[in-house]
């Protein structure tokens, strides 16, 4: 088992020869073990990056391994579950997992497939046409677990469930990863809902990499700062994220490079903030730190 999941070298894929670049000269580690966040604007290349580490679609510069090789000979140890989840509609949730196990053979794990169906309260019985969106994620998920992969790629998975399900989904999904050591890619827009459940944030931008490390090393690295507009000129030693003046009053993300004025009260920023400051100043300087940090215990 490698320490890296998913290692990127100034990949980049367009799409057509003509194409806009859908990912420009990314560099980037994913820790094995851990929950990674990809977040990033409509567009952002987030869905590219994990059809790549899928093996789906090929680089179109740059190089991209997985669990250690290349993504279509890593392809039995991962299970990637994209946006549109294709499940046949006319077989039943119980036939479904079957499918699950004759096309996984000597890797399938009906108890935790069986389990994740359960907990939903889904009949064995039940068609996939019948069902929910919220309860095809859960089929499409406990297929992708029934895998037992080493990585687990998400595409919004969740994107099309109400807040209490995808809470719910989370949790089952969270708690069956950890059990198995499971490294989980996740993409999502709901920024607020990975706080607490993710520990590594990849943020894209543009198709570039905009902030990539351990979640509370970015957050440790940035300040929230709250005080007069006329103090902005001391902030010049930092690095500014992004500042917003309301009447008299300034509050910006930094980087700070040394000690901050003492005019400035100052907070670490919570992931949503952190990620919206990023969002809002696209050409904000990028930062990567170090992947190879201990999760915490
Ligand atoms: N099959 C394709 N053919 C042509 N262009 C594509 C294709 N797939 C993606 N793109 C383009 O690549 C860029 C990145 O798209 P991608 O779907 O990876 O972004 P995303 O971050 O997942 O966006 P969203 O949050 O909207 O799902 C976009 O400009 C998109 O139009």
């Amino acid at each position: 088992m490698t320490d890296t999941a998913i290692e990127a070298a100034a990949l980049s894929k367009r799409f057509g020869r003509r194409g806009k670049w859908a990912l420009r000269d990314c560099t980037l580690q994913l820790p094995a073990g851990r929950v990674c966040a990809v977040v990033g604007p409509n567009g952002a290349g987030k869905s590219t990056l994990l059809a790549v580490a899928a093996g789906l679609l090929g680089p179109t510069e740059g190089s991209l391994t997985v669990l250690g090789t290349h993504p279509t000979e890593a392809r039995p140890r991962i299970a990637y579950v994209a946006q549109d989840k294709p499940l046949h509609p006319q077989l039943t949730v119980a036939d479904t997992l079957r499918l699950g196990q004759e096309l996984n053979p000597g890797r399938w794990d009906a108890t935790v497939a069986e389990r994740v169906v359960a907990q939903g309260d889904l009949a064995p019985k039940t068609r996939v046409r019948s069902l929910s969106g919220g309860q095809r994620t859960r089929v499409a998920l406990a297929l992708a677990l029934g895998k037992r992969p080493e990585l687990l790629l998400l595409d919004e998975p969740m994107a099309d469930l109400d807040p209490l399900a995808r809470h719910e989904l989370m949790g089952t999904l969270l708690a069956e990863a950890a059990e198995s050591g499971t490294t989980v890619v996740m993409s999502s827009h709901v920024v607020a809902e990975l706080e607490g459940s993710c520990d590594f944030l990849l943020l894209l931008g543009a198709g570039r990499v905009r902030l990539a490390g351990p979640l509370e090393d970015l957050l440790a690295a940035h300040t929230l700062l709250t005080g007069p507009a006329g103090a902005l000129d001391t902030l010049a030693p930092h690095t500014v994220v992004e500042s917003r003046t309301t009447g008299r009053h300034l509050s910006a993300l930094v980087r700070a490079a040394g000690p901050l004025d003492g005019a400035w009260q100052t907070a670490e920023p919570s992931l949503e903030e952190l990620v919206l400051a990023h969002l809002r100043s696209p050409d904000a300087p990028a930062l990567t730190l170090d992947p190879a940090r201990e999760a915490a215990a």
